[in-house]
């Protein structure tokens, strides 16, 4: 099984991207398609195997070497701070990391004059450092989803979340005040990995980057 790549996907809105993307070089996986409930596909002619896990633990089966390669949003990178070597910025998952506030409460308020508040958020650390770097003390809560939900019932004046379409901000009559960074999704790669399974990782790092690099092409 040594010469085997295993790639671990999150489940969620990251996995059809990644599967897309890895088949215009070639790597397909047909047990995949269909509902299933199983967390590990394999595609045995291509020896390449497919472990389908929460977007938040991509790293982890990463870093410990349960897999070789992994996606993962650059948000996940950023608030877990793990030592990963990440080569490729795979350009699809767009979406910003914000601080939001309601509507109601944007019309009088002055981010300059913040010294002391309360944030909502999924990404304790990022928040704690953004926060710190300027100055400001900050009370977090810490959720795991429905962020927006938190200013609407009390818990926490603002919140820190990703925004892609806008859509869920606007419903819950929430507006952003400030991006904190630009949110893609990454190519994460073990670093055994790659020294003993070098000649087919380099390989799929320099066929990704050629096709990502093509479609930045076209796109321009
Ligand atoms: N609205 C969005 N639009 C585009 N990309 C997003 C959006 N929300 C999240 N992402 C990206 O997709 C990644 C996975 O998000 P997803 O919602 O699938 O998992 P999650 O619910 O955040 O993770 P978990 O299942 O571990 O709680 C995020 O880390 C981020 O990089
Ligand atoms: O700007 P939009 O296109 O509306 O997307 C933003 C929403 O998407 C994500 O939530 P997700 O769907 O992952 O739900 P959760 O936070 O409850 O897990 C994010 O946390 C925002 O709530």
């Amino acid at each position: 099984m040594s010469d085997w790549i295993t790639f671990a996907l999150p489940k969620g809105r990251i996995m059809q991207d990644s599967m897309e993307l890895f088949a215009r070089i070639g790597i397909t996986c047909p047990e995949m398609e269909g509902e299933s409930r199983k967390l590990v596909f394999e595609n045995p002619e291509q020896k390449y195997r497919f472990m389908a896990v929460r977007a938040t633990d991509v790293p982890t089966y990463v870093e410990y070497g349960c897999a070789d390669l992994g996606v993962v949003g650059k948000d996940t990178l950023l608030e877990q701070g793990k030592d990963l070597y990440e080569p490729l910025d795979l350009k699809f998952g767009y979406c910003r990391l914000v601080v939001a506030e309601p509507k109601a409460l944007r019309r009088d308020d002055d981010p300059a004059c913040w010294s002391n508040i309360r944030v909502a958020t999924k990404y304790p650390n990022i928040t704690e450092r953004y926060f710190a770097a300027r100055g400001i003390q900050v009370e977090i809560i810490k959720l795991y989803g429905s962020i927006e939900l938190a200013p609407l019932v009390g818990l926490a004046e603002r919140i820190v979340d990703l925004v892609s379409t806008g859509g869920t901000l606007r419903a819950n009559d929430m507006v952003e005040v400030e991006t904190i960074a630009e949110i893609t999704s990454r190519l994460i790669v073990n670093r055994a990995s790659l020294k003993t399974k070098h000649r087919r990782i380099s390989r799929i790092l320099a066929d990704l980057e050629q096709v990502i690099d093509d479609e930045v092409r076209i796109s321009r």
